[in-house]
């Protein structure tokens, strides 16, 4: 038994070698024979990386090994759960930034890199891979250790899926600030940078599936559900919209195989399921396990989490044409995705209601807890939004909400408020459990946490409806005669000051993660304040009790 696990480790130790030695390969030639600037500045980044990656593997011949083995796997956790903090102050940062820039153009700087066209990918990638992805990685990945009683699957491969992924973010933000885009929301990244996230991609569904495959469960518990159905469908999503012809296999401009209508239906199949299975099916992976936990209550409903996870994925597929209502699409298939759309909002209330109803009989801690309390209110901005989505898919509604800021706020309360704030309850949780501590550092800092975000996002959400109300109703406003009654250019006047309250409400919200930021690295380093949160002791010793998995409500 231990010398197959030796030699494991040393095969395991090889191939990463290999793999590190091909990728300075690689580096190598874009950096040395790349026909424009940032293909060979990204050669020199990738090489840069492989080379220290391969110095570490040789270093370090015995990570993994037999002492290793007996307990979890949390190290490559710890490094998404840090990028996670660090790419969320960036990415709201950014977002800020653009918020101001529509309240005052001057703030472009009349620079190319610094301009709204190429800040506006940046924000979105940063917020939703960079902050969204590591927090996606690291709560799957503990969860599903813990829930299968197993380590992770694999030596290196855990921690090439964590770097490897950082690498990519490195790669496609700075694509962007020097103007290298494929143009498409959500996947604007170059052809050799898709490639690149689906190798890192195809090893992380490896080892989750692989520690499924090792788990000493007997059951796969439902968030494990979430989150496979997450990492799958994203996997099928970026490769086919991604489809493209490079102009040259050592230039970054390449063209993408589909066109015209064919083309804006694979974009938002793929924009539309980004949001279904990475914005909501993940981030409900999330909810299932750190709810439970942290309230010390099982899951409301198992059956109902069933039924939420089969429709769920079931409906959300179809619904991708309500983003081309009014479009060349053809008629039916907008029908279609309208309706989709509309019965979407049962089971994605389903699972709003397991949520909360999980904290039967211990609604005290919302008073207690302010970690409980993030976690709630997200769950709140979920069924939210759910219900603004399928609103919005209806035809008569979306003639007045698309191309306006209603749009832009129906995307925040989901993204502010579903994704950011379940997100910085996990990483709450997560932090004294990975680092071993007895509680976070400053309860009190979680509750300022907690009310500047919140009412940052207030601010956010409603200057955006008045903002969109007043855009849709001015531009579809007559006079007596037939002509428009405003001209474009008024209704961008009557933005200015909804753009200030939207960025003032961002301003807060950045201000509420560099508080999460303090509080995080004060606990890593074992600091603990006088009103140091304390963790329930089953979350404190987490590693056996399946208490959750194990006792269904009914
Ligand atoms: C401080 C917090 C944030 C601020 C101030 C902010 C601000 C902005 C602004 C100004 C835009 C451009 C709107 C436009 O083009 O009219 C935008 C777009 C966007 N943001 Fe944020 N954002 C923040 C956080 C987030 C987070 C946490 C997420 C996701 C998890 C997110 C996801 C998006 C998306 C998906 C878009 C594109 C929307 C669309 O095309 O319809 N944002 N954001
Ligand atoms: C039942 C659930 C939902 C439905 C039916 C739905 C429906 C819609 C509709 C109709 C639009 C406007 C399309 C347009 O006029 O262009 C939209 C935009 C959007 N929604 Fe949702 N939504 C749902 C949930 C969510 C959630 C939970 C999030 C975020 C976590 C979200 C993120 C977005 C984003 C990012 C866009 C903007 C896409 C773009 O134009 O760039 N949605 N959604
Ligand atoms: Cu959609």
């Amino acid at each position: 038994m231990k010398a197959a696990s030796e030699e494991m480790i040393a095969l395991s130790g090889a191939t990463a070698t290999i793999a590190a030695g091909l990728g300075i390969l690689v580096g190598g030639i874009l950096a040395l024979f790349g026909q424009d600037e940032v293909i060979r500045l990204h050669g020199l980044i990738f090489l840069a990386a492989s080379a220290a990656a391969g110095f570490y593997v040789m270093t370090h011949p015995r990570v993994g090994g037999p002492d290793e083995q007996a307990h979890y796997m949390d190290g490559p956790i710890k490094v998404a759960t840090i990028a996670a903090v660090i790419w969320g102050i960036v990415g709201f940062l950014v977002g800020d930034l653009i918020a101001w820039q529509l309240a005052f153009p001057d703030l472009n700087f009349d620079l190319p890199w610094t301009n709204f066209g190429r800040m506006r990918p940046v924000h979105t990638s940063a917020v939703i891979f960079a902050f969204g992805g590591n927090a996606l990685i690291a709560t799957s990945l503990y969860v599903v250790q813990r829930t299968s009683r197993a380590r992770i699957f694999g030596y290196w491969l855990p921690w090439f899926v964590v770097w490897g992924y950082q690498l990519f973010i490195v790669l496609a933000a700075s694509g962007y600030v020097l103007g290298v885009t494929e143009g498409r929301e959500y996947a604007e990244p170059e052809w050799y940078v898709d490639i690149w996230l689906t190798i890192v991609w195809v090893a992380y569904l490896a080892i989750f599936l692989g520690t499924l495959w090792k788990r000493r469960e007997s059951h796969i518990y439902v968030a494990n559900w979430f989150y496979l159905a997450f990492i799958v469908t994203i996997a099928m999503l970026h490769i086919v919209n991604n489809l493209s012809i490079p102009v040259s296999f050592l230039g970054s401009k390449s063209y993408s195989l589909f066109s015209g209508v064919q083309d804006a239906m694979t974009q938002w199949w793929y924009g539309h399921n980004a949001v279904g299975f990475f914005l909501t099916a993940g981030f409900l992976g999330i909810m299932y396990y750190f709810i439970p936990k942290r309230v010390e209550r099982p899951v409301y409903s198992y059956r109902l989490s069933i039924v939420h996870f089969w429709s769920l994925i079931f409906l959300y597929i179809w619904a991708g044409p309500h983003h081309l209502h009014y479009t060349a699409l053809p008629d039916w298939a907008q029908t279609l995705g309208m309706t989709f759309s509309i019965i979407l909002w049962m089971p994605s209330w389903g699972g709003m209601i397991n949520g909360l109803m999980t904290l039967s009989g211990a609604w005290d801690r919302l008073r207690t807890d302010p970690v409980v309390r993030l976690l709630v209110v997200s769950v709140a901005f979920y069924g939210m939004s759910t219900f603004e989505g399928p609103l919005m898919s209806i035809k008569s509604v979306n003639s007045l909400s698309h191309y306006t800021d209603w749009t832009i706020g129906h995307v925040h309360s989901g993204a502010l408020g579903w994704v950011g704030m379940v997100s910085f309850g996990a990483i709450y949780c997560l932090v004294p459990w990975l680092w071993k501590r007895r509680g976070l550092y400053s309860l009190r800092l979680v509750e300022w946490h907690f009310w500047t975000a919140t009412i940052g996002i207030v601010l956010y959400i409603t200057s955006m409806w008045v903002s969109g109300i007043t855009q849709g109703l001015m531009w579809r406003a007559y006079d007596s005669l037939g002509f428009l009654k405003y001209s474009f250019v008024e209704s961008v006047a009557v933005m200015h000051w909804p753009y200030i309250i939207r960025a003032t409400g961002g301003l807060l919200f950045v201000i509420g993660s560099i508080l999460m930021a303090i509080n995080v690295w004060r606990t890593i380093r074992g600091e603990e304040s006088s009103d140091i949160a304390e963790q329930p002791a089953s979350a404190a010793a987490p590693e056996l009790r399946h208490a959750i998995a194990a006792t269904p409500a009914e």
